[in-house]
Protein backbone atom coordinates (compact mmCIF):
# COMPACT_ATOMS: atom_id res chain seq x y z
CA UNK A 1 0.00 0.00 0.00
CA UNK A 2 1.10 3.79 -0.92
CA UNK A 3 1.30 6.49 1.65
CA UNK A 4 -1.26 8.22 -0.28
CA UNK A 5 -3.49 5.18 0.31
CA UNK A 6 -3.73 6.53 3.64
CA UNK A 7 -5.89 9.77 2.23
CA UNK A 8 -9.14 9.70 1.11
CA UNK A 9 -10.26 10.58 -2.24
CA UNK A 10 -12.11 13.52 -2.84
CA UNK A 11 -13.31 14.61 -6.37
CA UNK A 12 -13.56 18.53 -7.57
CA UNK A 13 -15.61 20.41 -5.74
CA UNK A 14 -17.01 17.85 -3.53
CA UNK A 15 -18.31 19.23 0.21
CA UNK A 16 -16.55 17.25 2.57
CA UNK A 17 -16.79 18.05 6.67
CA UNK A 18 -13.86 17.63 8.77
CA UNK A 19 -15.27 16.38 12.09
CA UNK A 20 -11.79 16.22 14.53
CA UNK A 21 -12.37 14.13 17.33
CA UNK A 22 -10.86 11.96 20.24
CA UNK A 23 -13.88 9.49 19.40
CA UNK A 24 -12.20 7.58 22.66
CA UNK A 25 -14.98 5.62 22.16
CA UNK A 26 -16.88 7.15 18.87
CA UNK A 27 -20.95 7.05 19.79
CA UNK A 28 -24.53 7.99 18.67
CA UNK A 29 -23.57 11.78 19.42
CA UNK A 30 -20.86 11.69 16.65
CA UNK A 31 -23.29 9.86 13.97
CA UNK A 32 -26.04 12.23 15.01
CA UNK A 33 -24.16 15.41 14.37
CA UNK A 34 -22.67 14.11 11.26
CA UNK A 35 -25.84 13.03 9.64
CA UNK A 36 -27.46 16.69 10.98
CA UNK A 37 -23.89 18.42 9.05
CA UNK A 38 -24.25 16.19 5.79
CA UNK A 39 -28.06 17.43 6.02
CA UNK A 40 -27.75 20.86 7.17
CA UNK A 41 -24.55 21.94 5.52
CA UNK A 42 -25.25 20.00 2.26
CA UNK A 43 -21.99 18.26 2.35
CA UNK A 44 -21.06 15.17 0.36
CA UNK A 45 -18.76 13.53 2.77
CA UNK A 46 -18.12 13.51 6.31
CA UNK A 47 -14.43 12.11 7.46
CA UNK A 48 -13.90 11.49 10.93
CA UNK A 49 -10.77 12.55 11.61
CA UNK A 50 -9.43 10.39 14.33
CA UNK A 51 -7.13 12.00 16.64
CA UNK A 52 -3.68 10.95 17.56
CA UNK A 53 -4.38 13.12 20.89
CA UNK A 54 -6.16 15.96 21.48
CA UNK A 55 -3.65 18.93 22.59
CA UNK A 56 -5.26 20.30 25.21
CA UNK A 57 -6.42 16.83 26.84
CA UNK A 58 -4.05 15.12 29.40
CA UNK A 59 -5.58 11.57 29.32
CA UNK A 60 -4.05 9.62 25.99
CA UNK A 61 -6.52 7.91 24.08
CA UNK A 62 -7.19 4.70 23.78
CA UNK A 63 -5.02 2.88 20.80
CA UNK A 64 -5.25 4.20 17.09
CA UNK A 65 -6.37 1.13 16.32
CA UNK A 66 -9.29 0.53 19.00
CA UNK A 67 -11.04 3.27 17.98
CA UNK A 68 -10.72 3.22 14.28
CA UNK A 69 -11.76 0.02 14.42
CA UNK A 70 -14.86 0.82 16.92
CA UNK A 71 -15.18 4.07 14.11
CA UNK A 72 -15.64 2.02 11.61
CA UNK A 73 -18.17 -0.31 13.14
CA UNK A 74 -20.10 2.51 14.26
CA UNK A 75 -20.44 5.02 10.77
CA UNK A 76 -22.72 2.89 8.94
CA UNK A 77 -23.15 5.78 5.77
CA UNK A 78 -21.01 5.28 3.07
CA UNK A 79 -20.64 9.45 3.16
CA UNK A 80 -19.20 9.11 6.47
CA UNK A 81 -15.37 8.51 5.71
CA UNK A 82 -12.91 7.22 8.92
CA UNK A 83 -9.36 8.38 8.65
CA UNK A 84 -6.18 8.33 10.82
CA UNK A 85 -4.93 11.26 8.31
CA UNK A 86 -3.56 12.93 11.08
CA UNK A 87 -0.85 10.59 12.30
CA UNK A 88 -0.08 10.34 8.42
CA UNK A 89 0.60 13.70 8.67
CA UNK A 90 2.20 13.87 11.45
CA UNK A 91 0.53 16.77 13.15
CA UNK A 92 -1.29 16.76 16.40
CA UNK A 93 -2.68 20.87 16.36
CA UNK A 94 -5.56 21.37 13.99
CA UNK A 95 -3.89 24.35 12.21
CA UNK A 96 -0.99 22.59 11.18
CA UNK A 97 -3.11 19.60 10.23
CA UNK A 98 -4.71 21.86 8.31
CA UNK A 99 -1.81 23.77 6.77
CA UNK A 100 -0.92 20.14 5.48
CA UNK A 101 -3.91 19.13 4.39
CA UNK A 102 -5.76 21.53 2.62
CA UNK A 103 -3.09 22.45 -0.83
CA UNK A 104 -3.46 18.76 -1.31
CA UNK A 105 -6.67 18.97 -1.68
CA UNK A 106 -7.07 22.37 -3.65
CA UNK A 107 -10.36 21.17 -5.61
CA UNK A 108 -12.19 20.56 -2.58
CA UNK A 109 -14.55 22.02 -0.09
CA UNK A 110 -13.78 21.40 3.02
CA UNK A 111 -15.75 22.60 6.41
CA UNK A 112 -14.38 22.24 9.99
CA UNK A 113 -16.82 20.61 11.98
CA UNK A 114 -17.26 21.16 15.71
CA UNK A 115 -19.95 20.49 18.94
CA UNK A 116 -20.80 23.58 20.48
CA UNK A 117 -19.20 22.85 23.44
CA UNK A 118 -15.19 23.04 21.00
CA UNK A 119 -16.67 26.59 19.94
CA UNK A 120 -17.00 27.31 23.91
CA UNK A 121 -12.92 26.92 24.37
CA UNK A 122 -12.01 27.59 20.52
CA UNK A 123 -10.06 30.54 21.80
CA UNK A 124 -7.85 28.06 23.85
CA UNK A 125 -6.64 26.45 20.33
CA UNK A 126 -3.03 26.69 18.88
CA UNK A 127 -3.55 29.63 15.77
CA UNK A 128 -7.63 29.22 16.53
CA UNK A 129 -7.87 32.63 14.36
CA UNK A 130 -5.82 31.56 11.63
CA UNK A 131 -8.02 28.07 10.86
CA UNK A 132 -11.50 30.73 11.71
CA UNK A 133 -9.89 32.65 8.19
CA UNK A 134 -8.46 29.46 6.65
CA UNK A 135 -11.84 27.45 6.07
CA UNK A 136 -15.76 28.19 6.97
CA UNK A 137 -16.48 26.61 10.26
CA UNK A 138 -19.89 24.26 11.12
CA UNK A 139 -20.62 24.04 14.39
CA UNK A 140 -23.57 21.44 16.14
CA UNK A 141 -25.32 21.76 19.05
CA UNK A 142 -24.77 20.10 22.01
CA UNK A 143 -27.15 19.81 25.35
CA UNK A 144 -26.33 22.54 27.72
CA UNK A 145 -23.33 24.53 25.49
CA UNK A 146 -25.34 26.32 23.15
CA UNK A 147 -25.01 29.17 25.40
CA UNK A 148 -21.14 29.27 26.09
CA UNK A 149 -20.77 28.20 22.53
CA UNK A 150 -23.19 31.66 21.51
CA UNK A 151 -21.12 34.09 24.01
CA UNK A 152 -18.07 32.12 23.20
CA UNK A 153 -14.75 34.82 22.78
CA UNK A 154 -14.65 33.65 19.40
CA UNK A 155 -17.96 33.90 18.93
CA UNK A 156 -17.88 37.46 19.95
CA UNK A 157 -14.39 38.23 17.73
CA UNK A 158 -16.18 36.75 14.65
CA UNK A 159 -20.09 38.05 15.33
CA UNK A 160 -20.12 39.85 11.60
CA UNK A 161 -18.64 36.35 10.33
CA UNK A 162 -21.64 34.28 11.48
CA UNK A 163 -24.08 32.79 9.33
CA UNK A 164 -27.78 32.35 10.09
CA UNK A 165 -28.54 29.00 10.56
CA UNK A 166 -31.32 28.85 8.03
CA UNK A 167 -28.84 29.90 5.58
CA UNK A 168 -26.57 26.68 6.41
CA UNK A 169 -26.38 25.12 3.39
CA UNK A 170 -24.55 27.66 2.10
CA UNK A 171 -21.63 27.51 4.40
CA UNK A 172 -19.19 25.75 1.67
CA UNK A 173 -19.15 27.89 -0.56
CA UNK A 174 -18.79 30.86 1.64
CA UNK A 175 -15.00 32.45 1.99
CA UNK A 176 -13.80 32.51 5.66
CA UNK A 177 -14.05 33.96 7.79
CA UNK A 178 -17.93 32.34 8.24
CA UNK A 179 -19.52 30.01 10.68
CA UNK A 180 -22.78 29.33 11.86
CA UNK A 181 -24.33 27.47 14.92
CA UNK A 182 -27.03 25.08 14.41
CA UNK A 183 -29.75 24.46 16.98
CA UNK A 184 -32.41 21.78 16.77
CA UNK A 185 -32.52 18.06 18.23
CA UNK A 186 -29.79 16.75 19.97
CA UNK A 187 -28.12 13.97 21.34
CA UNK A 188 -27.05 13.87 25.32
CA UNK A 189 -24.02 11.78 25.03
CA UNK A 190 -20.45 11.76 25.90
CA UNK A 191 -17.44 9.81 25.53
CA UNK A 192 -16.46 10.65 28.94
CA UNK A 193 -20.03 9.36 29.66
CA UNK A 194 -19.39 5.51 28.29
CA UNK A 195 -16.27 5.68 29.71
CA UNK A 196 -17.55 6.19 33.16
CA UNK A 197 -19.77 2.90 32.43
CA UNK A 198 -16.80 1.00 31.66
CA UNK A 199 -18.04 0.09 28.54
CA UNK A 200 -15.05 1.14 26.68
CA UNK A 201 -12.52 -1.26 27.99
CA UNK A 202 -9.09 -0.61 28.38
CA UNK A 203 -7.50 -4.20 28.22
CA UNK A 204 -6.94 -5.61 24.70
CA UNK A 205 -9.66 -7.12 23.05
CA UNK A 206 -12.37 -5.62 24.58
CA UNK A 207 -15.77 -5.10 22.90
CA UNK A 208 -16.60 -1.24 22.14
CA UNK A 209 -19.65 -0.02 22.82
CA UNK A 210 -21.87 2.18 20.19
CA UNK A 211 -23.60 4.06 23.38
CA UNK A 212 -27.13 4.12 21.81
CA UNK A 213 -29.51 6.84 22.55
CA UNK A 214 -32.19 8.38 21.05
CA UNK A 215 -32.46 12.29 20.12
CA UNK A 216 -34.15 14.55 22.61
CA UNK A 217 -35.16 18.22 21.52
N1 LIG B 1 -23.39 14.53 21.73
C1 LIG B 1 -22.73 15.42 20.99
N2 LIG B 1 -23.37 16.50 20.51
C2 LIG B 1 -22.71 17.43 19.75
N3 LIG B 1 -21.39 17.34 19.44
C3 LIG B 1 -20.71 16.27 19.89
C4 LIG B 1 -21.34 15.26 20.67
N4 LIG B 1 -20.42 14.33 20.97
C5 LIG B 1 -19.27 14.74 20.42
N5 LIG B 1 -19.43 15.91 19.76
C6 LIG B 1 -18.42 16.66 19.00
O1 LIG B 1 -17.68 15.73 18.23
C7 LIG B 1 -16.31 16.11 18.19
C8 LIG B 1 -15.46 14.99 18.74
O2 LIG B 1 -15.82 14.80 20.10
P1 LIG B 1 -15.12 13.74 21.06
O3 LIG B 1 -14.63 12.59 20.25
O4 LIG B 1 -14.17 14.41 21.95
O5 LIG B 1 -16.37 13.21 21.89
P2 LIG B 1 -16.82 13.67 23.34
O6 LIG B 1 -18.06 12.91 23.64
O7 LIG B 1 -16.88 15.16 23.42
O8 LIG B 1 -15.60 13.12 24.20
P3 LIG B 1 -15.15 13.42 25.71
O9 LIG B 1 -16.35 13.21 26.60
O10 LIG B 1 -14.06 12.42 25.93
O11 LIG B 1 -14.65 14.85 25.73
C9 LIG B 1 -16.20 17.40 19.00
O12 LIG B 1 -16.28 18.49 18.11
C10 LIG B 1 -17.42 17.35 19.90
O13 LIG B 1 -17.87 18.65 20.25
O1 LIG C 1 -5.28 22.60 17.66
C1 LIG C 1 -5.59 22.69 18.86
O2 LIG C 1 -5.02 23.46 19.64
C2 LIG C 1 -6.70 21.81 19.35
C3 LIG C 1 -7.12 21.87 20.68
C4 LIG C 1 -8.15 21.05 21.10
C5 LIG C 1 -8.76 20.19 20.20
N1 LIG C 1 -8.31 20.17 18.93
C6 LIG C 1 -8.95 19.26 17.96
O3 LIG C 1 -10.33 19.30 18.11
C7 LIG C 1 -10.89 18.07 17.70
C8 LIG C 1 -11.88 17.63 18.76
O4 LIG C 1 -11.18 17.17 19.88
P1 LIG C 1 -11.94 16.32 20.98
O5 LIG C 1 -10.87 15.74 21.87
O6 LIG C 1 -12.85 17.27 21.66
O7 LIG C 1 -12.65 15.26 20.25
C9 LIG C 1 -9.72 17.12 17.47
O8 LIG C 1 -9.45 17.05 16.10
C10 LIG C 1 -8.58 17.80 18.20
O9 LIG C 1 -7.31 17.53 17.67
C11 LIG C 1 -7.32 20.95 18.50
Amino acid sequence: MTKQAHFPLATAGQRIGLLGGSFDPPHQGHLHISRWALKSFGLDRVWWMVSPGNPLKARGPASMGRRLEACRALADDPRMVVTDIESHLGTRYTAATLQALLPRYRGARFVWLMGADNLAEFHRWKDWDWIMEALPIGVLGRPGEQLAAGCSPAARRYRNYRLQARRAEALPFREAPCWSLLTGPMVRLSSTQIRAQGDWPTSAGGVPSSGKTSPET
